[in-house]
């Protein structure tokens, strides 16, 4: 039997937190000869609740639980934690856009950061996921300096799996059959999700889908709006495909890429691309061998997905301009 690992999830008496603690628990995210210890993170008040989340999950009897550790106390948390899912925070309501809740909730992830480096084990890695997650995740990270830029990463893989949905629907094939689809940017309606390099059956999108205008318009804003009609339609915003796309991450940053393939999550930015060194933004990527990943190099970048890619990153210079205004970063 393998020895546990350790997974921090903050935020776990929440709604995501409810779909994503039992995916984790039976195996979904690890593997299934891989036991995990949980250390769900609340704040106070929750904790009521989170207790009763706490009930539910020793009711499933999971073999491959080994503890679960409820607390408030972030020291506690993160203790010799190798994985710290960041989920809990404020979601946006109808009307708003995700960066509103910069201020709400951009102070949240500086302790958190903080706490990470001071009690996280030596190979910690750190997926943020609440929102606005890119800049929430250079947050955590400005303030955790001790922990190597690789180990950070911000979700973008509910806009991947949202987009190959969306370009499947439109060709009449299963989900499956498109591939190499990167998101581009920000975890925003800024976001491009790019149809020029993506593929379906391993042909170019644009041989499969002659409707171009479709691709440059309604492909692009559905995709870049689909959270927020989710928040119209249900009232609040979502939750199980949002911890379907954790759970996807972490399997995809855990286990070899398949060959050709990549896939999309927000690193640090090392200039690749010519996007700003040090912002925290999504690229295609590529796991080399379950710890290590690369950006995918040298796709083309026409003038259209140029023009995208620029809109995108320059929201995230102001998201990022805005919190060092706020003495975040
Ligand atoms: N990146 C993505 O693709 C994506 C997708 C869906 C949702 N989100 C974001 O995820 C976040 C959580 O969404 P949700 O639907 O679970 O919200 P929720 O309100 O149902 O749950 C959030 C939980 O976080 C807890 N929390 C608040 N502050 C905390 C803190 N300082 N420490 C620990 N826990 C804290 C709350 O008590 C609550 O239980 C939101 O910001 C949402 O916008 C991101
Ligand atoms: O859109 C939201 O506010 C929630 C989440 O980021 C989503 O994409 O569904």
């Amino acid at each position: 039997m393998k020895s546990p690992i350790t997974v921090a999830v903050t935020g776990a008496a929440g709604q995501i937190g409810y779909s994503l603690l039992f995916r984790i628990a039976s195996g979904s995210m690890f593997g299934p000869d891989q036991p995990v210890a949980l250390r769900l993170i609340e704040i106070e008040p929750a904790l009521p609740t989170l207790n009763g989340v706490v009930m539910e999950l020793d009711d499933c009897a999971f073999p491959l639980l080994h503890s679960i550790t409820p607390t408030a106390d972030l020291n506690e948390g993160f203790s010799g934690v190798n994985w710290a899912l960041l989920v809990g925070s404020v979601p946006r309501k109808a009307g708003m856009e995700r960066k509103d809740l910069l201020s709400i909730n951009g102070k949240i992830f500086t302790g958190q950061g903080q706490a990470i480096e001071k009690n996280a084990a030596s190979d910690v890695r750190v997926v943020v996921v609440g929102n606005p997650c890119n800049t929430n995740c250079l947050i955590a990270k400005s303030n955790a300096p001790g922990i190597p830029s690789e180990r950070w990463f911000a979700m973008t893989r509910l806009d991947e799996n949202r987009a190959k949905s969306q370009l499947a629907a439109k060709a009449g094939v299963h989900n499956t059959a498109v591939t190499n689809l990167t998101i581009w940017g920000n975890h925003s309606a800024t976001q491009y999700p790019d149809f020029t390099n993506a593929k379906i059956n391993g042909k170019s999108v644009t041989d499969v889908i002659s409707d171009q205008a479709w691709l440059e318009g309604e492909f692009i804003s559905t995709v870049q709006q689909r959270g927020a009609a989710i928040i119209k339609a249900r009232g609040s915003s979502s939750a199980a495909s949002a911890a379907n796309a954790v759970v996807d991450t972490v399997k995809s940053l855990t286990t070899p890429t398949p060959a050709g393939d990549w896939t999309s999550v927000a690193v640090w930015s090392d200039g690749s691309y010519g996007v700003e060194k040090d912002l925290i933004t999504s690229f295609p990527i590529r796991t080399t061998d379950g710890t290590s990943w690369e950006i995918v190099q040298d796709l083309p970048v026409n003038e259209f997905s140029q023009s995208r890619i620029d809109a995108t990153i320059n929201e995230l210079k102001e998201e990022r301009d805005a919190v060092k205004e706020l003495g975040l970063i």
